[in-house]
């Protein structure tokens, strides 16, 4: 099944949301993954950011970023967790429904945590059934090649759009670590062989993480469907990073394939400081922040 059912592809009017471009089009409806699709068709490369509130979103949304991620990443970047092993899918349910709340054109996409789609596809129906119901999710996402083709058979049956996710799969840190996926001959046959079952299964696209960038290349020419990559090279169809550490404020290490883009760190830090030294010497408030 290569083809794209009618519930993944959405509606069928002709109006595009960004005009001819999924980045830089001046549409306002909600993208769409049959948007999506026409831009692999294209040849279109496009980007994806986590975001984890409605602010943040609203502010990549206005940037015409064309596609949001709610990351399970929430775990350790936004709720200060050690890995995204403890987050749990009412924690999944509220950032989403704020990230869909402060966004009017990005499609978003919203993980499934760790436990809520392995005991298998009825489970994963009802936790995405959630997403989309209680958060307004446009899709959602799961780890897993070959061995979640079942839960995304049944989500595709059912009307909800899926990423796959493949590679490096960090909600099973427990068993594999943070490690580079398919290196090796072996390795690399898997990975070709989980690319094709999530894509025969419906997914609409599919997260390639820490992959060799030629191994990324050729699932990127194999697939009919856009491959997404993080650290996986420059020749995916899309690219995604967690906005908080390509805008620099992520504390402490940050994977190597992260470009720093701003450093939002210091730039907190700095404000807080002023501040602070304001409050302390009695230089704020001025006339000008006071009432009479
Ligand atoms: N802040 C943040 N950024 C992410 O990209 C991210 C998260 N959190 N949490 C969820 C997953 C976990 N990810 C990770 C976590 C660790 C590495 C890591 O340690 N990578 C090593 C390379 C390891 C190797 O070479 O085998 C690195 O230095 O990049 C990579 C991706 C990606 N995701
Ligand atoms: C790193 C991306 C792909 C992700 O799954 C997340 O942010 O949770
Ligand atoms: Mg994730």
């Amino acid at each position: 099944m290569t083809q794209l059912s009618a519930a993944q592809t959405g509606t069928t009017s002709g109006s595009s949301a960004g005009g001819k471009t999924l980045y830089g089009g001046k549409g306002t409806r909600r993208i769409t993954v049959r948007d999506i699709a026409a831009a692999k068709e294209r040849g279109e490369k496009w980007p994806m950011l986590t975001a984890y509130d409605a602010m943040t979103a609203s502010v990549f949304d206005e940037a015409g970023i064309p596609v949001m991620l709610v990351g399970d990443s929430a775990g350790n970047c936004h709720l200060g967790y050690e890995s995204t092993v403890p987050v749990t899918l009412d924690e999944m349910t509220m950032l989403s429904a704020a990230v869909v709340r402060g966004t009017s054109r990005a499609l978003i996409v919203g993980d499934l945590p760790f436990g809520s789609y392995q005991e298998g596809p009825t489970q994963a129906l009802r936790s995405a059934t959630r997403l989309v119901k209680e958060a307004g999710v446009g899709a959602v996402k799961l780890e897993g090649g070959e061995r979640s083709h079942r839960q995304i058979e049944l989500l595709v049956e059912s009307g909800i759009p899926v990423m796959a996710h493949i590679g490096l799969t960090p909600q099973s840190v427990n068993a594999m670590g943070y490690r580079v996926q398919g290196r090796g001959e072996e390795a690399a046959q898997q990975l070709l062989r989980d690319a094709k079952a999530v894509q025969d299964a419906g997914a609409f696209a599919v997260v390639l993480e820490l992959v060799p960038a030629e191994l990324a290349a050729e699932v990127t020419r194999t697939l009919q469907i856009p491959t997404v990559g993080i650290g996986a090279g420059p020749q995916t169809d899309a690219q995604v990073l967690v906005w908080t550490d390509m805008l620099g404020l992520t504390g402490g290490r940050v994977p190597k394939f992260v470009k720093q883009y701003a450093d939002l760190r210091e730039v907190m830090s700095g404000a807080a400081r002023a501040f602070a030294e304001d409050v302390v010497g009695g230089t704020f408030p001025e006339e000008a922040h006071s009432v009479h």
